[in-house]
């Protein structure tokens, strides 16, 4: 994680190659770098964003899920919770900056942040159920509460991936930037939540965001065994294998 402060705003820049997936140490070092700036009271903003080529992030790292250990999958799936609460509920501002392909944990990341631009030609979406598994209820509230009921419910159904331009016409993005232009165009959004006395966007932000956090903390423990349970059902082993070969034979083919 490339993580800088450029005056009061923090920029965090997704560096794991080949596609930044999230796997227990990554997600561990991404809360560790969201909470300090969220501690440091001269940040007012986040910028996050990824230093690879075409992608943002492929969401989360499916070998912590293919064959796993029981043990580590309870503390991924714990660091997993932890990502969304600290950037749904973050105090400071946040614009994604998403310049790539964006699947799944990607997509969520994106959806946790209050403004997304986009550089066109790449595709963003909760594509769970094409891997065989389901999107958690907080994963479903977070899509919900920002495209409307009627269109997450048709797109989580289909896992479905959504081409820039789709994004922007449901409202899944806000903006769509050519990639040249996404920092300058991250920065200008930033100063534009900035000219709102922060009490008061937070307070707004905590109002509108609230109730979903508290959702997640009073059945985190029941959604981590849920979590686990499910995964390591052998139906769900097969179909990830399966997912996994067909990435292979895509690249291959
Ligand atoms: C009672 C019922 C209760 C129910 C409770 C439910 C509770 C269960 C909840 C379960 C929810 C779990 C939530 C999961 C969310 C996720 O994030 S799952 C991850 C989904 N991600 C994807 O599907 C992305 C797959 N990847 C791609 O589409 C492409 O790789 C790409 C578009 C991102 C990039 O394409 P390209 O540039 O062509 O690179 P590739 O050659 O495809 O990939 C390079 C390399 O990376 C490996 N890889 C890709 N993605 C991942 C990943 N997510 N994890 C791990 N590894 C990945 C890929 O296999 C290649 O590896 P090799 O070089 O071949 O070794």
């Amino acid at each position: 994680m490339l993580t800088f402060k450029e005056s009061c705003i923090g920029v965090m820049k997704l560096s794991k190659p080949p596609v930044n997936s999230l796997n227990l140490e990554y997600l561990t070092e991404f809360n560790i770098a969201i909470e300090k700036l969220e501690n440091d009271k001269s940040c007012r903003g986040v910028i996050i964003t990824s230093a690879l080529p075409k992608i943002f992030s492929a969401g989360l790292d499916i070998l912590e899920m293919y064959q796993p250990n029981t043990d580590r999958l309870r503390q991924f799936w714990t660091q997993v919770q932890q990502l969304w609460i600290n950037l749904y509920g973050s105090q400071v501002a946040t614009v994604a900056a998403i310049n790539g392909h964006a699947p799944a944990g990607g997509c969520l990341v994106s959806l946790s942040c209050d403004y997304r631009i986009m550089a066109p030609n790449y595709t963003i979406g909760l594509n769970e159920t094409q891997l065989g598994i389901v999107a958690p209820f907080w994963f479903s509230d977070t899509i919900t509460n920002t495209i409307g009921f009627r269109k997450a419910e048709r797109a989580l159904q289909l896992g479905y991936m959504f081409t820039t331009d789709e994004a922007k016409a449901c409202g899944l993005i806000d903006k769509i930037v050519p990639p040249d232009q996404i920092m300058a165009v991250a920065h200008e959004e930033m100063k534009k939540m900035f000219a709102v006395p922060d009490f008061a966007r937070q307070i707004t932000k905590n109002q509108c965001r609230k109730q979903f956090i508290d959702k997640l903390h009073a059945k985190r423990d029941a959604d981590t065994d849920n979590f686990v349970n499910f995964i390591t059902k052998d139906s769900i082993q097969k179909a990830m294998g399966k997912y996994l070969e067909s990435l292979k034979k895509r690249k291959s083919g």
